[in-house]
């Protein structure tokens, strides 16, 4: 199917939906949602949310202005699925490196740029509306296990994402993974991320070197490091937007805290220089220690809930 025919296909399937609109994003497909309560966009490339909009209030979620919605691309924002690696291969365990076939890959796994199917839209009530979508993942050159993955989307008065894998295959397999939201900020000076105290994490920009959290974390300079074994519910507190964020995930162990500031901005695609004042990447994840091994027929599921007040 063309482009055309796959638009006319979904709009004859949801396009009646109160609030459901399919649009075109020059190469991408996205399914437009608005209720009562919010408002959002979800691409079919990568099933990424990009937006996300409480009525009346600033977006919860960061898009860049620069994204360029072409086919192939990963957009820079929203809430990107990173599977069955997160980050640079080479840094992820045994068991998930020796599982993919060539070294030279992409960060982040290969399901950011795969074209997901839209399977179901619900709405159980005014103020709710839920979105599936669903990718099968083959055998091919890279990745030797057949897989079914699932995202399903609630919006509502908050934003939840639940993640599922499930093995359809014979032989195990191994996953790191992540939901790499990118959250809209008054002003990066102004954040503090609460609930990181007394954690020890890997600080990737001095050569994975443990440390210790003490105080609620405030950024004043790049920031990449990951967090394992976090507490289950953590806060961004932002003075400008004069909001506290909630962040609850369930089944997810780890956490990934970035921001690029200065220099790494210049070297980011579509990231405009100062776009590191306005974001905030916390990545809800399964890494090192807490990959995910599925046996035959297996599913794993995560959830992550965002809300604010
Ligand atoms: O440019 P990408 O592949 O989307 O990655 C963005 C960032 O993603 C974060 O998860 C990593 O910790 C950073 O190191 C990385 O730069």
């Amino acid at each position: 199917m063309d482009l055309g025919e796959r638009i006319q296909s979904l709009y004859a399937k949801y396009g009646s939906l109160k609030g459901i609109t399919i649009e075109l994003h020059k190469q991408l497909i996205a399914v437009s949602v608005r209720n009562e309560a919010a408002s959002a966009t979800i691409f079919l490339q990568g099933a990424q949310l990009a937006e996300y909009k409480r009525a009346g209030e600033h977006p919860l979620i960061w898009l860049s202005d620069q994204c360029d919605y072409q086919s192939g691309t990963p957009l820079r924002g929203g809430i990107p699925i990173c599977w069955p690696w997160f980050g640079d291969l080479s840094r992820n365990p045994k068991a998930v490196k020796n599982q993919i076939c060539g070294s030279d890959q992409p960060a982040h796994g290969f399901v950011r740029d795969r074209e997901w199917e839209l399977i179901a839209v619900e709405l159980p009530d005014t103020e709710t509306t839920r979105i599936t979508l669903k990718l099968e993942v083959a055998a091919d050159e890279i990745w030797k296990f057949p897989a079914a993955l699932r995202v399903i989307i609630t919006v509502g008065t908050e934003l939840s994402l639940q993640f599922q894998v499930t093995n359809l295959g014979a032989e195990p397999f191994s996953f790191s993974h992540a939901l790499h939201a990118y959250f809209n900020i008054g002003d990066i000076e102004g954040v503090r991320v609460e609930g990181l105290e007394g954690y020890d994490y890997l600080d990737t920009l001095d050569n994975w070197t443990l440390k210790k959290s003490n105080f609620p974390l405030q950024i004043n300079a790049e920031v990449d490091r990951v967090y394992p074994d976090v507490a289950k519910e953590l806060r961004i507190t932002d003075r400008k937007l004069n909001r506290t964020i909630k962040i609850e995930a369930m089944n997810l162990s780890d956490l990934v805290v970035w921001n690029p500031w200065i220099d790494k901005s210049k070297r980011l695609s579509h990231f405009g220089e100062t776009d590191y004042t306005q974001m905030l990447c916390l990545e809800s994840a399964r890494l090192l220690d807490n990959i995910v091994c599925l046996t035959a027929n297996e599913t794993y599921k995560c959830t992550v809930r965002y809300s604010f007040n």
